[in-house]
């Protein structure tokens, strides 16, 4: 069963979209510098004007208030934004251990401040936040766009043990179209305000 459909979808350069994305599944979607995948994401978080509907299971996102939205489906955007001056200010219990490992940062990064923070610590921990609070679909732009190599990879197995473990749709904005190869069930290329079906696998990974 789709946990995230689209119908109708419409941003000020996409549409109209159709487009399901079932429990477990990574769809990952690229294209062109400026074509609307940004845009398409941030509509789909309900963060900017759209017309068609976005659902969660069965649910229309105009029946869930927008915080009540935004927590399940989730936006991790390109820049993380943060508001205190700690790291921990941004996080309501403590970050998993084991998660911080996994993508190779130590545990007293839950101390630094964040004008410290390098630009890819910066994202990884972002990340880390969204996953936090459990959402059932993640929306990622671009999330290993600061990371070297290692990291990048790191941030893969961090995501597909994720999605594997508690089954979240994720849908991945990305211009790496190694990384694409690696992590997606099925891709999209965006051109001319429409996805277009590119690659298909089954699903066994
Ligand atoms: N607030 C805005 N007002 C007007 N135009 C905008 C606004 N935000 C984005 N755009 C334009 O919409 C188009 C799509 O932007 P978007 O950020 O979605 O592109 P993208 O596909 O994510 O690009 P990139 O791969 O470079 O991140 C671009 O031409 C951009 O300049």
């Amino acid at each position: 069963m789709p946990i995230l459909r689209l119908h109708q979808l419409r941003t000020r350069h996409v549409g109209p979209i159709e487009l399901s994305v079932d429990a477990g599944e990574c769809v990952c979607v690229h294209g062109a510098s400026g074509s609307g995948k940004t845009l398409l994401l941030r509509a789909i978080a309900d963060l900017d004007a759209h017309a068609g509907d976005a659902y969660l299971d069965a649910q229309p996102c105009t029946m869930l208030a927008a915080p009540e939205w935004r927590r399940s489906v989730a936006l991790v955007a390109a820049e993380s934004q943060w508001w205190g001056e700690r790291v921990g200010d941004h996080f309501e219990t403590d970050i998993d251990a084991g998660w911080l490992q996994q993508l190779g940062l130590p545990e007293e990064a839950i101390d630094w401040q964040l004008s410290r923070c390098s630009t890819g610590e910066r994202q990884r921990l972002a990340l880390l936040r969204t996953l936090m609070h459990e959402p059932a679909v993640l929306l990622l732009d671009e999330p290993t766009g600061n990371l070297d190599q290692e990291s990048t990879r790191r941030v893969e197995e961090l995501l597909a043990d994720y999605r594997r473990q508690r089954h979240v749709a994720v849908l991945w904005v990305s211009h790496d179209s190694a990384q694409i190869e690696r992590v997606a069930h099925r891709s999209f290329l965006l051109r001319d305000g429409g996805l277009a079906e590119e690659k298909r696998v089954p699903r066994c990974r």
